[in-house]
Protein backbone atom coordinates (compact mmCIF):
# COMPACT_ATOMS: atom_id res chain seq x y z
CA UNK A 1 0.00 0.00 0.00
CA UNK A 2 1.68 3.41 -1.00
CA UNK A 3 2.22 6.23 2.03
CA UNK A 4 -0.94 8.44 -0.19
CA UNK A 5 -3.21 5.32 0.57
CA UNK A 6 -2.64 4.73 4.03
CA UNK A 7 -2.52 9.16 4.67
CA UNK A 8 -6.31 8.96 3.18
CA UNK A 9 -7.65 6.09 5.19
CA UNK A 10 -6.47 7.45 8.15
CA UNK A 11 -7.88 10.71 7.08
CA UNK A 12 -10.93 9.03 6.19
CA UNK A 13 -10.95 7.31 9.80
CA UNK A 14 -10.59 10.33 11.70
CA UNK A 15 -13.18 12.18 10.05
CA UNK A 16 -15.73 9.47 11.05
CA UNK A 17 -13.90 9.84 14.26
CA UNK A 18 -15.12 13.28 14.74
CA UNK A 19 -18.60 12.60 13.28
CA UNK A 20 -19.39 9.99 15.46
CA UNK A 21 -17.76 11.90 18.86
CA UNK A 22 -20.05 15.12 17.23
CA UNK A 23 -22.79 12.81 17.03
CA UNK A 24 -22.39 11.09 20.42
CA UNK A 25 -21.73 15.27 21.92
CA UNK A 26 -25.47 15.68 20.02
CA UNK A 27 -27.05 12.76 21.83
CA UNK A 28 -25.77 13.62 24.98
CA UNK A 29 -26.84 16.92 24.75
CA UNK A 30 -30.68 16.27 23.84
CA UNK A 31 -30.63 13.62 26.59
CA UNK A 32 -29.24 15.74 29.17
CA UNK A 33 -31.65 19.03 27.86
CA UNK A 34 -34.56 18.22 29.63
CA UNK A 35 -32.46 17.74 32.84
CA UNK A 36 -30.77 20.85 32.60
CA UNK A 37 -33.77 22.44 32.02
CA UNK A 38 -36.04 20.97 35.08
CA UNK A 39 -32.73 21.72 37.03
CA UNK A 40 -32.92 25.18 35.64
CA UNK A 41 -36.73 25.63 36.52
CA UNK A 42 -36.38 23.94 40.17
CA UNK A 43 -33.42 26.22 40.76
CA UNK A 44 -35.61 29.10 39.63
CA UNK A 45 -38.29 28.25 41.53
CA UNK A 46 -36.41 27.36 44.49
CA UNK A 47 -34.56 30.32 44.54
CA UNK A 48 -37.32 32.73 43.67
CA UNK A 49 -39.54 31.40 46.45
CA UNK A 50 -41.76 33.71 49.13
CA UNK A 51 -41.00 30.38 51.14
CA UNK A 52 -37.56 29.89 51.15
CA UNK A 53 -37.06 31.55 54.50
CA UNK A 54 -39.19 28.92 56.58
CA UNK A 55 -37.07 25.70 57.64
CA UNK A 56 -38.04 22.14 56.52
CA UNK A 57 -36.08 19.17 54.44
CA UNK A 58 -34.06 19.74 51.82
CA UNK A 59 -35.89 17.85 49.28
CA UNK A 60 -39.32 18.79 50.44
CA UNK A 61 -38.32 22.37 49.09
CA UNK A 62 -37.60 21.14 46.04
CA UNK A 63 -40.13 18.23 45.36
CA UNK A 64 -43.70 16.93 46.18
CA UNK A 65 -42.32 14.01 45.77
CA UNK A 66 -40.29 14.23 49.18
CA UNK A 67 -44.56 14.48 51.08
CA UNK A 68 -45.77 11.98 48.59
CA UNK A 69 -43.07 9.26 49.96
CA UNK A 70 -43.94 9.80 52.99
CA UNK A 71 -47.68 9.92 52.40
CA UNK A 72 -46.77 6.36 50.59
CA UNK A 73 -45.24 4.61 53.67
CA UNK A 74 -47.99 5.65 55.94
CA UNK A 75 -46.12 7.74 58.57
CA UNK A 76 -46.86 11.58 57.78
CA UNK A 77 -47.82 12.26 61.37
CA UNK A 78 -44.87 10.63 62.53
CA UNK A 79 -42.87 12.34 59.95
CA UNK A 80 -44.29 15.92 60.34
CA UNK A 81 -43.91 15.01 64.45
CA UNK A 82 -40.57 15.26 64.26
CA UNK A 83 -39.63 17.62 61.74
CA UNK A 84 -41.85 20.09 64.38
CA UNK A 85 -39.64 18.87 66.54
CA UNK A 86 -36.62 19.56 64.75
CA UNK A 87 -37.73 22.81 62.75
CA UNK A 88 -40.10 24.82 65.00
CA UNK A 89 -43.51 25.48 64.43
CA UNK A 90 -43.46 26.34 60.34
CA UNK A 91 -42.01 23.70 58.54
CA UNK A 92 -41.71 23.93 54.32
CA UNK A 93 -42.66 20.09 53.59
CA UNK A 94 -43.48 20.74 49.86
CA UNK A 95 -42.42 23.70 47.05
CA UNK A 96 -45.71 25.47 47.81
CA UNK A 97 -46.54 23.81 51.38
CA UNK A 98 -45.90 24.66 54.74
CA UNK A 99 -46.85 22.55 57.62
CA UNK A 100 -48.16 24.59 60.98
CA UNK A 101 -48.39 23.90 64.23
CA UNK A 102 -49.85 26.63 65.55
CA UNK A 103 -53.53 26.20 66.91
CA UNK A 104 -54.14 29.74 67.41
CA UNK A 105 -54.52 29.99 63.45
CA UNK A 106 -57.29 27.14 63.52
CA UNK A 107 -60.64 29.98 63.84
CA UNK A 108 -58.73 31.83 61.15
CA UNK A 109 -57.82 28.92 58.21
CA UNK A 110 -60.43 26.93 58.96
CA UNK A 111 -63.48 29.54 58.44
CA UNK A 112 -67.12 28.96 58.78
CA UNK A 113 -67.50 31.19 55.13
CA UNK A 114 -65.65 28.87 53.32
CA UNK A 115 -62.72 31.37 51.85
CA UNK A 116 -60.02 29.30 53.12
CA UNK A 117 -60.60 26.99 50.70
CA UNK A 118 -59.58 23.22 50.19
CA UNK A 119 -56.65 22.11 48.60
CA UNK A 120 -56.64 19.87 45.41
CA UNK A 121 -55.17 17.10 47.31
CA UNK A 122 -59.16 16.75 48.45
CA UNK A 123 -60.48 16.67 44.82
CA UNK A 124 -58.48 13.58 43.64
CA UNK A 125 -61.19 11.71 45.22
CA UNK A 126 -63.75 13.31 42.80
CA UNK A 127 -65.10 10.79 40.10
CA UNK A 128 -65.84 10.56 36.53
CA UNK A 129 -69.53 10.36 35.57
CA UNK A 130 -70.51 10.77 32.01
CA UNK A 131 -67.32 11.90 31.38
CA UNK A 132 -67.50 14.59 33.84
CA UNK A 133 -65.82 15.07 37.12
CA UNK A 134 -68.00 14.67 40.09
CA UNK A 135 -67.04 15.76 43.27
CA UNK A 136 -68.94 15.00 46.40
CA UNK A 137 -69.57 16.50 49.89
CA UNK A 138 -65.93 15.82 50.93
CA UNK A 139 -64.22 16.27 47.48
CA UNK A 140 -65.62 19.74 46.39
CA UNK A 141 -63.24 22.03 46.66
CA UNK A 142 -65.38 25.50 45.47
CA UNK A 143 -66.64 27.28 48.60
CA UNK A 144 -69.91 28.28 46.98
CA UNK A 145 -70.63 24.63 45.16
CA UNK A 146 -69.71 22.62 48.52
CA UNK A 147 -72.12 25.10 50.50
CA UNK A 148 -75.00 24.51 47.93
CA UNK A 149 -74.88 20.83 47.83
CA UNK A 150 -74.40 20.69 51.48
CA UNK A 151 -77.38 22.98 52.38
CA UNK A 152 -80.09 19.88 51.18
CA UNK A 153 -79.07 17.73 54.12
CA UNK A 154 -77.15 19.47 56.95
CA UNK A 155 -80.13 19.28 58.78
CA UNK A 156 -80.23 15.63 59.02
CA UNK A 157 -76.92 15.83 60.40
CA UNK A 158 -77.63 17.47 63.65
CA UNK A 159 -77.46 15.68 67.11
CA UNK A 160 -81.74 15.63 66.80
CA UNK A 161 -81.39 14.51 63.05
CA UNK A 162 -78.86 11.86 63.93
CA UNK A 163 -81.34 10.72 67.02
CA UNK A 164 -83.84 9.07 64.40
CA UNK A 165 -80.78 6.81 63.20
CA UNK A 166 -80.09 5.61 66.96
CA UNK A 167 -82.21 2.70 66.10
CA UNK A 168 -80.25 1.29 63.31
CA UNK A 169 -77.36 1.55 65.22
CA UNK A 170 -78.81 -0.70 68.07
CA UNK A 171 -79.72 -3.40 65.88
CA UNK A 172 -76.11 -3.37 64.65
CA UNK A 173 -74.88 -3.11 68.17
CA UNK A 174 -77.05 -6.03 69.20
CA UNK A 175 -75.77 -8.17 66.13
CA UNK A 176 -72.19 -7.37 67.47
CA UNK A 177 -72.71 -8.90 71.17
CA UNK A 178 -74.19 -11.86 69.85
CA UNK A 179 -71.53 -12.50 67.55
CA UNK A 180 -68.34 -11.75 70.25
CA UNK A 181 -70.31 -14.00 72.75
CA UNK A 182 -71.24 -16.95 70.34
CA UNK A 183 -67.44 -16.48 68.63
CA UNK A 184 -65.06 -15.12 71.36
CA UNK A 185 -66.65 -15.91 75.38
CA UNK A 186 -65.70 -18.65 76.85
CA UNK A 187 -68.26 -21.06 79.27
CA UNK A 188 -66.25 -19.79 82.58
CA UNK A 189 -63.56 -16.87 82.02
CA UNK A 190 -61.83 -15.37 79.17
CA UNK A 191 -62.16 -17.35 75.71
CA UNK A 192 -59.52 -17.08 72.82
CA UNK A 193 -57.72 -14.12 71.60
CA UNK A 194 -59.16 -12.51 68.09
CA UNK A 195 -58.32 -9.47 65.87
CA UNK A 196 -60.17 -6.48 67.44
CA UNK A 197 -59.24 -4.57 64.41
CA UNK A 198 -60.80 -6.54 61.81
CA UNK A 199 -64.19 -6.73 63.86
CA UNK A 200 -64.71 -3.25 64.37
CA UNK A 201 -64.46 -2.52 60.46
CA UNK A 202 -67.20 -4.88 60.22
CA UNK A 203 -69.10 -3.47 62.61
CA UNK A 204 -68.85 -0.18 61.47
CA UNK A 205 -69.53 -0.48 57.89
CA UNK A 206 -72.56 -2.38 58.65
CA UNK A 207 -73.33 0.29 61.14
CA UNK A 208 -72.91 3.22 58.51
CA UNK A 209 -74.78 0.96 55.77
CA UNK A 210 -77.67 0.49 58.11
CA UNK A 211 -77.90 3.94 58.94
CA UNK A 212 -78.01 4.89 55.43
CA UNK A 213 -80.37 2.49 53.58
CA UNK A 214 -81.31 0.39 56.35
CA UNK A 215 -79.88 -2.55 55.55
CA UNK A 216 -76.08 -3.78 56.49
CA UNK A 217 -73.71 -5.25 54.12
CA UNK A 218 -73.56 -8.17 56.39
CA UNK A 219 -69.54 -8.24 57.55
CA UNK A 220 -70.04 -9.40 61.14
CA UNK A 221 -72.46 -12.03 59.67
CA UNK A 222 -69.81 -13.48 57.58
CA UNK A 223 -67.09 -12.34 59.84
CA UNK A 224 -64.85 -11.18 56.59
CA UNK A 225 -64.45 -8.96 53.72
CA UNK A 226 -66.68 -11.24 51.62
CA UNK A 227 -66.63 -9.20 48.94
CA UNK A 228 -63.34 -6.89 49.04
CA UNK A 229 -64.76 -3.69 49.59
CA UNK A 230 -63.01 -3.34 52.79
CA UNK A 231 -59.59 -3.99 50.91
CA UNK A 232 -60.63 -2.07 48.18
CA UNK A 233 -61.66 1.19 50.50
CA UNK A 234 -57.96 0.75 51.88
CA UNK A 235 -56.10 0.72 48.57
CA UNK A 236 -58.13 3.90 47.13
CA UNK A 237 -57.62 5.39 50.58
CA UNK A 238 -53.87 4.63 49.84
CA UNK A 239 -54.29 6.44 46.52
CA UNK A 240 -55.83 9.32 47.52
CA UNK A 241 -53.01 10.18 50.31
CA UNK A 242 -49.94 9.29 48.45
CA UNK A 243 -51.27 10.91 44.72
CA UNK A 244 -52.94 13.53 46.78
CA UNK A 245 -49.74 15.24 47.04
CA UNK A 246 -49.04 15.03 43.62
CA UNK A 247 -52.24 15.99 42.26
CA UNK A 248 -51.10 16.24 38.63
CA UNK A 249 -50.31 12.31 38.15
CA UNK A 250 -54.43 11.94 39.37
CA UNK A 251 -54.93 12.82 35.63
CA UNK A 252 -52.66 9.83 34.34
CA UNK A 253 -53.73 7.61 37.12
CA UNK A 254 -57.41 7.93 37.48
CA UNK A 255 -58.70 10.75 35.50
CA UNK A 256 -56.68 9.39 32.49
CA UNK A 257 -59.79 9.38 29.46
CA UNK A 258 -57.88 7.11 27.13
CA UNK A 259 -56.72 4.20 29.72
CA UNK A 260 -57.82 4.40 33.45
CA UNK A 261 -55.18 2.87 35.73
CA UNK A 262 -56.91 3.21 39.08
CA UNK A 263 -57.18 2.74 41.99
CA UNK A 264 -59.85 0.28 42.10
CA UNK A 265 -63.45 1.54 42.19
CA UNK A 266 -65.66 0.66 45.02
CA UNK A 267 -68.51 -1.29 42.63
CA UNK A 268 -69.83 -3.63 44.87
CA UNK A 269 -70.60 -1.09 47.43
CA UNK A 270 -71.99 1.32 44.51
CA UNK A 271 -74.22 -0.94 43.14
CA UNK A 272 -75.56 -1.54 46.66
CA UNK A 273 -75.92 1.93 47.27
CA UNK A 274 -77.81 2.19 43.81
CA UNK A 275 -79.91 -0.78 44.12
CA UNK A 276 -81.31 0.36 47.22
CA UNK A 277 -81.85 4.15 45.44
CA UNK A 278 -84.06 2.58 42.90
CA UNK A 279 -85.71 0.15 44.59
CA UNK A 280 -86.46 2.72 47.00
CA UNK A 281 -87.73 5.38 44.13
CA UNK A 282 -89.67 2.24 43.16
CA UNK A 283 -91.44 1.42 46.60
CA UNK A 284 -89.62 -2.23 45.93
CA UNK A 285 -87.06 -1.45 49.15
CA UNK A 286 -89.05 -2.49 51.96
CA UNK A 287 -87.78 -1.05 55.09
CA UNK A 288 -89.96 0.45 58.10
CA UNK A 289 -91.05 3.78 57.54
CA UNK A 290 -91.31 4.14 61.54
CA UNK A 291 -87.38 3.78 61.73
CA UNK A 292 -86.56 6.43 59.01
CA UNK A 293 -82.58 6.14 57.10
CA UNK A 294 -80.47 8.87 55.48
CA UNK A 295 -81.97 7.55 52.05
CA UNK A 296 -85.57 8.83 53.59
CA UNK A 297 -84.14 12.19 54.25
CA UNK A 298 -82.08 12.29 50.73
CA UNK A 299 -85.16 11.63 49.22
CA UNK A 300 -87.14 14.51 51.40
CA UNK A 301 -84.36 16.85 49.98
CA UNK A 302 -85.20 16.16 46.23
CA UNK A 303 -88.69 16.98 46.55
CA UNK A 304 -87.50 20.51 48.60
CA UNK A 305 -84.41 21.63 46.10
CA UNK A 306 -85.17 19.44 43.06
CA UNK A 307 -82.77 21.87 41.60
CA UNK A 308 -79.96 20.91 43.43
CA UNK A 309 -80.76 17.04 44.81
CA UNK A 310 -80.92 14.76 41.58
CA UNK A 311 -79.86 10.83 41.72
CA UNK A 312 -76.23 10.82 41.57
CA UNK A 313 -76.34 13.61 43.75
CA UNK A 314 -78.38 11.23 45.89
CA UNK A 315 -76.30 8.45 45.38
CA UNK A 316 -72.99 10.25 45.84
CA UNK A 317 -74.56 11.62 49.66
CA UNK A 318 -75.15 7.82 50.47
CA UNK A 319 -71.57 7.00 49.25
CA UNK A 320 -69.81 9.53 50.99
CA UNK A 321 -71.49 8.29 54.22
CA UNK A 322 -70.08 4.95 54.11
CA UNK A 323 -66.69 6.45 52.80
CA UNK A 324 -66.29 9.19 55.24
CA UNK A 325 -68.34 7.30 58.17
CA UNK A 326 -67.17 3.64 58.28
CA UNK A 327 -63.57 3.72 58.87
CA UNK A 328 -62.93 6.63 61.13
CA UNK A 329 -65.56 5.02 63.77
CA UNK A 330 -63.71 1.65 63.57
CA UNK A 331 -60.30 3.43 63.89
CA UNK A 332 -61.77 6.15 66.98
CA UNK A 333 -63.09 2.81 68.68
CA UNK A 334 -60.17 0.57 68.09
CA UNK A 335 -58.32 3.47 69.65
CA UNK A 336 -60.83 3.74 72.60
CA UNK A 337 -60.38 -0.53 73.62
CA UNK A 338 -56.16 -0.21 73.03
CA UNK A 339 -55.51 2.87 75.23
CA UNK A 340 -58.16 2.13 77.70
CA UNK A 341 -56.68 -1.55 78.10
CA UNK A 342 -52.89 -0.37 77.86
CA UNK A 343 -53.81 1.64 80.38
CA UNK A 344 -55.93 -0.37 83.36
CA UNK A 345 -56.26 2.64 85.88
CA UNK A 346 -58.13 3.78 83.24
CA UNK A 347 -60.29 0.21 82.10
CA UNK A 348 -60.76 0.13 86.02
CA UNK A 349 -62.19 3.50 86.53
CA UNK A 350 -64.40 3.43 83.27
CA UNK A 351 -65.53 0.30 84.11
CA UNK A 352 -66.68 1.29 87.24
CA UNK A 353 -68.50 4.30 85.83
CA UNK A 354 -70.21 1.87 83.80
CA UNK A 355 -71.44 -0.94 85.81
CA UNK A 356 -72.79 1.92 88.80
CA UNK A 357 -74.57 3.35 86.28
CA UNK A 358 -78.13 1.65 86.07
CA UNK A 359 -79.11 1.68 81.94
CA UNK A 360 -82.80 1.47 81.23
CA UNK A 361 -82.10 -0.82 78.62
CA UNK A 362 -79.52 -2.80 76.26
CA UNK A 363 -77.77 -1.91 73.93
CA UNK A 364 -76.95 1.09 76.22
CA UNK A 365 -79.11 4.30 74.83
CA UNK A 366 -76.52 7.12 73.51
CA UNK A 367 -79.05 9.96 76.28
CA UNK A 368 -78.31 7.47 79.24
CA UNK A 369 -74.45 7.13 77.96
CA UNK A 370 -73.31 10.53 77.22
CA UNK A 371 -74.31 11.43 80.69
CA UNK A 372 -71.22 9.49 81.61
CA UNK A 373 -68.35 12.35 82.78
CA UNK A 374 -65.29 9.87 82.66
CA UNK A 375 -66.85 7.69 79.43
CA UNK A 376 -66.79 11.09 77.66
CA UNK A 377 -63.29 12.12 78.71
CA UNK A 378 -61.76 8.74 77.45
CA UNK A 379 -63.42 9.07 74.13
CA UNK A 380 -62.18 12.54 73.71
CA UNK A 381 -58.85 11.59 75.15
CA UNK A 382 -58.33 8.81 72.30
CA UNK A 383 -59.91 11.24 69.62
CA UNK A 384 -57.02 13.67 70.57
CA UNK A 385 -54.10 11.16 70.97
CA UNK A 386 -55.11 9.33 67.56
CA UNK A 387 -57.44 11.60 65.33
CA UNK A 388 -59.31 9.78 62.89
CA UNK A 389 -58.08 11.98 60.08
CA UNK A 390 -54.31 12.02 61.15
CA UNK A 391 -53.14 13.48 57.01
CA UNK A 392 -52.44 17.22 57.50
CA UNK A 393 -55.96 19.10 56.86
CA UNK A 394 -54.95 21.39 53.93
CA UNK A 395 -56.21 24.94 53.05
CA UNK A 396 -55.59 27.78 50.57
CA UNK A 397 -54.07 30.93 52.28
CA UNK A 398 -56.80 33.49 50.58
CA UNK A 399 -56.33 36.81 48.90
CA UNK A 400 -54.63 39.31 50.99
CA UNK A 401 -52.38 36.59 52.80
CA UNK A 402 -51.60 34.81 55.71
CA UNK A 403 -49.95 36.73 58.69
CA UNK A 404 -48.42 34.04 60.96
CA UNK A 405 -48.03 34.66 65.12
CA UNK A 406 -44.01 34.98 64.11
CA UNK A 407 -44.75 37.93 62.17
CA UNK A 408 -43.78 36.38 59.00
CA UNK A 409 -46.34 36.50 55.74
CA UNK A 410 -47.14 34.13 53.81
CA UNK A 411 -48.46 35.20 50.64
CA UNK A 412 -51.89 34.03 48.64
CA UNK A 413 -51.75 30.85 47.03
CA UNK A 414 -49.89 28.88 49.49
CA UNK A 415 -51.08 25.69 51.03
CA UNK A 416 -51.21 25.41 54.71
CA UNK A 417 -51.37 21.93 56.27
CA UNK A 418 -52.85 21.33 60.09
CA UNK A 419 -51.57 17.73 61.23
CA UNK A 420 -53.97 16.79 63.83
CA UNK A 421 -51.73 14.19 65.37
CA UNK A 422 -48.55 17.03 65.88
CA UNK A 423 -51.05 20.00 67.09
CA UNK A 424 -52.89 17.60 69.77
CA UNK A 425 -49.70 16.79 70.81
CA UNK A 426 -48.49 20.37 71.09
CA UNK A 427 -47.15 21.02 74.88
CA UNK A 428 -47.74 24.91 75.14
CA UNK A 429 -51.44 24.16 74.64
CA UNK A 430 -52.40 20.59 75.80
CA UNK A 431 -49.56 20.78 78.72
CA UNK A 432 -46.56 19.07 79.74
CA UNK A 433 -47.87 15.81 79.69
CA UNK A 434 -49.07 15.97 75.83
CA UNK A 435 -47.68 13.01 75.20
CA UNK A 436 -49.34 10.78 77.77
CA UNK A 437 -52.83 9.38 77.39
CA UNK A 438 -54.45 11.02 80.60
CA UNK A 439 -58.32 11.31 80.20
CA UNK A 440 -58.78 12.72 83.54
CA UNK A 441 -57.55 16.29 81.24
CA UNK A 442 -61.20 16.41 80.24
CA UNK A 443 -62.53 16.98 83.71
CA UNK A 444 -62.33 19.68 86.28
CA UNK A 445 -60.08 18.96 88.75
CA UNK A 446 -60.52 18.97 92.12
CA UNK A 447 -58.85 22.19 93.05
CA UNK A 448 -59.97 23.93 90.01
CA UNK A 449 -62.95 26.29 90.04
CA UNK A 450 -65.86 26.23 87.59
CA UNK A 451 -64.49 29.49 85.87
CA UNK A 452 -61.18 28.03 85.37
CA UNK A 453 -62.32 24.81 84.14
CA UNK A 454 -64.95 26.46 82.18
CA UNK A 455 -62.09 28.67 80.48
CA UNK A 456 -59.93 25.95 80.16
CA UNK A 457 -62.23 23.76 78.39
CA UNK A 458 -62.63 26.73 76.09
CA UNK A 459 -58.87 26.66 75.06
CA UNK A 460 -58.79 22.65 74.27
CA UNK A 461 -61.84 22.65 72.45
CA UNK A 462 -60.26 25.27 70.03
CA UNK A 463 -57.33 23.24 69.38
CA UNK A 464 -59.27 20.16 69.04
CA UNK A 465 -59.13 19.32 65.11
CA UNK A 466 -60.60 15.51 65.62
CA UNK A 467 -63.23 16.51 63.67
CA UNK A 468 -61.95 19.03 61.60
CA UNK A 469 -63.57 22.98 62.23
CA UNK A 470 -65.08 25.54 60.10
CA UNK A 471 -67.00 25.23 57.22
CA UNK A 472 -65.50 21.91 56.13
CA UNK A 473 -66.25 20.18 60.04
CA UNK A 474 -67.19 16.46 59.89
CA UNK A 475 -70.54 16.55 58.70
CA UNK A 476 -71.00 12.96 60.22
CA UNK A 477 -69.25 14.26 64.10
CA UNK A 478 -72.62 13.58 65.99
CA UNK A 479 -73.34 10.40 64.65
CA UNK A 480 -69.62 9.17 64.97
CA UNK A 481 -69.79 10.21 68.53
CA UNK A 482 -73.26 8.66 69.15
CA UNK A 483 -71.72 5.05 67.82
CA UNK A 484 -68.47 4.92 69.83
CA UNK A 485 -70.16 6.59 72.71
CA UNK A 486 -72.72 3.46 72.85
CA UNK A 487 -70.82 0.86 71.93
CA UNK A 488 -68.13 1.45 74.43
CA UNK A 489 -70.38 1.68 77.60
CA UNK A 490 -73.07 -1.60 75.82
CA UNK A 491 -69.56 -3.69 75.40
CA UNK A 492 -68.22 -2.59 78.59
CA UNK A 493 -71.56 -3.55 80.75
CA UNK A 494 -72.17 -7.11 79.07
CA UNK A 495 -67.92 -8.15 78.92
CA UNK A 496 -65.11 -7.78 80.47
CA UNK A 497 -61.76 -7.74 78.02
CA UNK A 498 -58.44 -7.68 78.33
CA UNK A 499 -55.14 -7.54 75.70
CA UNK A 500 -54.03 -10.95 74.71
CA UNK A 501 -50.92 -9.86 75.29
CA UNK A 502 -50.54 -6.23 77.34
CA UNK A 503 -46.70 -5.94 76.09
CA UNK A 504 -47.83 -5.96 72.37
CA UNK A 505 -48.04 -2.63 70.65
CA UNK A 506 -50.06 -2.07 67.76
CA UNK A 507 -49.07 -0.86 64.39
CA UNK A 508 -50.40 1.95 62.63
CA UNK A 509 -50.40 2.55 59.18
CA UNK A 510 -51.55 6.25 58.31
CA UNK A 511 -54.09 6.57 55.35
CA UNK A 512 -55.89 9.17 55.88
CA UNK A 513 -57.69 7.35 58.38
CA UNK A 514 -54.79 5.61 60.99
CA UNK A 515 -55.20 1.94 60.65
CA UNK A 516 -54.23 -0.10 63.54
CA UNK A 517 -54.13 -3.04 63.50
CA UNK A 518 -52.28 -6.00 65.94
CA UNK A 519 -54.96 -5.17 68.67
CA UNK A 520 -55.43 -8.63 69.70
CA UNK A 521 -58.28 -8.80 72.93
CA UNK A 522 -59.92 -11.62 74.82
CA UNK A 523 -62.78 -10.91 76.51
CA UNK A 524 -65.26 -12.70 79.10
CA UNK A 525 -69.25 -12.63 79.75
CA UNK A 526 -70.27 -10.76 83.29
CA UNK A 527 -72.32 -13.34 85.27
CA UNK A 528 -75.38 -11.09 85.00
CA UNK A 529 -75.92 -10.89 81.08
CA UNK A 530 -76.35 -14.38 80.14
CA UNK A 531 -79.91 -13.68 79.82
CA UNK A 532 -79.90 -10.17 78.53
CA UNK A 533 -77.96 -11.73 75.36
CA UNK A 534 -80.74 -14.02 74.95
CA UNK A 535 -83.13 -11.05 75.50
CA UNK A 536 -81.33 -9.23 72.74
CA UNK A 537 -80.78 -11.53 70.00
CA UNK A 538 -84.46 -12.11 70.00
CA UNK A 539 -85.42 -8.44 70.29
CA UNK A 540 -83.03 -7.94 66.72
C1 LIG B 1 -65.76 9.15 65.05
C2 LIG B 1 -65.95 9.18 63.78
C3 LIG B 1 -65.51 10.30 62.82
C4 LIG B 1 -64.38 11.07 62.81
C5 LIG B 1 -63.22 11.04 63.81
C6 LIG B 1 -64.47 11.96 61.66
C7 LIG B 1 -63.52 12.92 61.31
C8 LIG B 1 -63.66 13.80 60.23
C9 LIG B 1 -62.72 14.85 59.91
C10 LIG B 1 -61.46 15.18 60.69
C11 LIG B 1 -63.20 15.50 58.82
C12 LIG B 1 -62.57 16.72 58.12
C13 LIG B 1 -61.61 16.27 57.06
C14 LIG B 1 -60.94 17.40 56.31
O1 LIG B 1 -61.27 18.57 56.46
O2 LIG B 1 -60.04 17.09 55.55
C15 LIG B 1 -64.42 14.86 58.42
C16 LIG B 1 -65.19 15.22 57.35
C17 LIG B 1 -66.38 14.60 56.99
N1 LIG B 1 -67.00 13.58 57.67
FE1 LIG B 1 -66.37 12.70 59.37
N2 LIG B 1 -65.64 11.68 61.00
C18 LIG B 1 -66.31 10.69 61.69
C19 LIG B 1 -67.52 10.13 61.37
C20 LIG B 1 -68.31 10.48 60.29
C21 LIG B 1 -69.58 9.87 59.95
C22 LIG B 1 -70.27 8.76 60.78
C23 LIG B 1 -70.02 10.46 58.81
C24 LIG B 1 -71.27 10.25 58.00
C25 LIG B 1 -72.20 9.37 58.23
C26 LIG B 1 -69.00 11.46 58.42
C27 LIG B 1 -69.08 12.29 57.33
C28 LIG B 1 -68.16 13.27 57.00
C29 LIG B 1 -68.29 14.14 55.84
C30 LIG B 1 -69.45 14.13 54.84
C31 LIG B 1 -67.18 14.98 55.84
C32 LIG B 1 -66.86 16.07 54.83
C33 LIG B 1 -67.44 17.36 55.35
C34 LIG B 1 -67.22 18.54 54.40
O3 LIG B 1 -66.18 18.62 53.77
O4 LIG B 1 -68.12 19.37 54.37
N3 LIG B 1 -67.99 11.43 59.35
N4 LIG B 1 -64.69 13.82 59.32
Amino acid sequence: MSDNATYRDEELSSSYLEIGQSMRSAAILVLLAPVVSALLWYGVQYSSSPLKRYPGPFLGAWTNFYRMYYAYTGKMHLVSKKLHEQYGPVVRMGPNYLDVDYSSLIKTCFDVQGVWQKTEWHAVSGAMVDGKLFFNIFSEVRAAEHARIKKPIAKYFSAAGVAQFEPHVDAVLASLVRVFDERFAAEDGYGEAFDFSSWMNYYAWDAVAKTTWSQRVGYLEKGHDFDGSLRTSEKAMDYLVTVGMNPKLDKLFDKNPVYRIGPPTFGAITNLGLGHLMGRMKGEDKHDPAKPDFLDCYLEAQQKHPEIVDVYRILSYMLVNIAAGADTTACSLRSVFYLMLKHPQVYKRLEKEILNASFSTLPTPYAEARQLPYLEAVSRECFRCLPGNCMPQERYVPEGGLTLPDGSFVPRGTAVGFNAYVLHRNKEVWGPDAEEFRPERWLQGDAESDDAFAQRMQRLNNADLSFGAGSRKCMGMNLGRLEVCKTVATMIRIFEFELADADKEWSIHNSIFPRQSGVELRLKRRDDMRRVIADLDATY
